[in-house]
């Protein structure tokens, strides 16, 4: 079975972006370019996956939303000032709108080693029929956060992103997504996670941005 799924990233401003991950590209503007480079190749491989329907980029940041545009996403501006599960809230809205039937989903914008086919995987197992929760989650690699969510034709997505968020969407009723998927699973949070994450493979925004760091 194809998944068809609407996909929202949300991306916040690359001035306030990874900032547990300051430092590790160099100065501010290095930094700044590491934080896109990262959306960049989650973006590349998102596009790249099967059953991506809509592509779109949640976000207030004018240069975020550019480069977004050029690797194939569209782009919704940011809700001002009202942080992650809003901006998230309101991109479902706006998908819902549009296609009122469609299935919706939001990825974490920080999988530089995400691989299409994992993400192709994890989308068709979160809208397939036999699958009653209708809203589904996959943890990441340490098992206390997200990095996906998907909710079936019909409901609704009732983002709970943030610290504990997979405790938060298992009590809101979202069932678990069990496959092997490690680079769904790898969000770069610290320089632990972008040394794991270049074992599986970083794609190359990111890899030429920490080449040039050295
Ligand atoms: N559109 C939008 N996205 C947000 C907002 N806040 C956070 N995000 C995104 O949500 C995801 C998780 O955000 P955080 O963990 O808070 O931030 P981060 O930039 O990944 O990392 P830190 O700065 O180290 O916390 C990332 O993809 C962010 O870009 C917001 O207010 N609006
Ligand atoms: C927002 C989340 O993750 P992080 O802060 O690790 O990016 C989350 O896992 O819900």
């Amino acid at each position: 079975m194809r998944a068809e799924v609407d996909l929202l990233v949300p991306v916040k401003r690359l001035t306030a972006a990874k900032s547990r991950l300051r430092g590790v590209a160099g100065d501010r503007g290095a930094h700044a370019a590491l934080a896109l480079a990262i959306v960049l190749d989650t973006l590349s491989a998102a596009r790249g996956a099967e059953g991506v329907r809509r592509l779109v980029v949640v976000t207030a940041d004018p240069t975020v939303a550019g480069a977004a545009r050029e690797v194939g996403a569209e782009t919704l501006p940011d809700l001002p000032d009202t942080g992650l599960n809003p901006a998230l809230r309101h991109g479902a809205e706006v998908l819902r709108a549009a296609d009122p039937d469609s299935a919706v989903g939001a990825l974490q914008s920080d999988l530089p080693a995400l691989r299409p086919a994992e993400l192709t995987a994890a989308l068709r197992a979160a809208v397939d029929p036999g699958r009653p929760a209708g809203r589904a989650f996959c943890l990441d690699r340490q098992g206390a956060g997200t990095t996906l969510l998907v909710a079936a034709s019909g409901r609704v997505l009732d983002p709970r992103f943030g610290p504990g968020s997979a405790d938060a969407h298992r009590a809101s009723g979202a069932s678990t997504l069990d496959g092997s998927w490690p680079s769904l699973r790898c969000d770069v949070d610290t320089r632990a996670d972008l040394r794991y994450a270049a074992g599986l493979g970083l794609g190359a925004r990111t890899a030429t941005r920490l080449a040039a760091a050295g």
